[in-house]
């Protein structure tokens, strides 16, 4: 299994699209798998359940996958220990952004319910976040000025 983790807006929708090319593995999406079997989008559910909720299925999504595939995970698939430990025994990748970039992809966002708040307290959540990435990471790939397929292209160097 091939697990892209980071931040929200670093780009793990957009270059497992384009790795799946490349190398003609399947891609998973496991926001929208997890939106799918629970019938309602990520927001409603942080709304209505809380989330816990939500991070519980996202453990429990992670573990259920068994064919090989290509995953971009969720933005806080790191946050739980067991998760760390469940993605460093596959190969996992960190697309790696500077703050910056994370701003200018994702200034008029609304749907991510955990891009909230001001400057300082989305800026804070980003800076927890770090040393999980790196501690759940077999591999750091930075993503600043390079284009997703320039991306795909690093990671599949790596991987062969
Ligand atoms: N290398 C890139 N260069 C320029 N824009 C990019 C690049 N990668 C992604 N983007 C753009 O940035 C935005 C966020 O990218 P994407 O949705 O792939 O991030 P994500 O890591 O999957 O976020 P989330 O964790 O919230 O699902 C999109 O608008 C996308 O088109
Ligand atoms: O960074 C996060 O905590 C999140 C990122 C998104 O991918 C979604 O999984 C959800 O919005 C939470
Ligand atoms: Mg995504």
């Amino acid at each position: 299994m091939i697990y892209l983790i980071g931040f929200m807006g670093s780009g793990k929708t957009t270059v497992a699209n384009e790795l799946s090319k490349k190398i003609h593995l399947p891609y998973i999406e496991m926001d929208e798998s997890i939106e799918k079997n629970c019938g309602m989008s990520i927001k409603e559910m942080f709304k209505t359940h809380g989330e816990t909720f939500f991070r519980d299925k996202e453990t429990e999504f992670l573990k259920s996958l068994t064919n090989k595939a290509i995953v971009s995970t969720g933005g806080g698939v790191v946050l739980r220990e067991e998760n760390r430990e469940y993605l460093k025994n596959g190969l996992s990748i960190y697309l790696k952004a500077e703050w910056k970039t994370i701003v200018e992809r994702l200034t008029s966002d609304t749907d991510r319910p955990l891009w909230k708040g001001d400057e300082k307290e989305k800026k804070q959540r980003f800076e927890d976040r770090l040393k999980l990435y790196r501690e759940a990471a077999n591999e750091v790939v930075s993503v600043d000025w390079k284009t997703p397929e320039e991306i795909a292209d690093e990671i599949w160097a790596r991987l062969k």
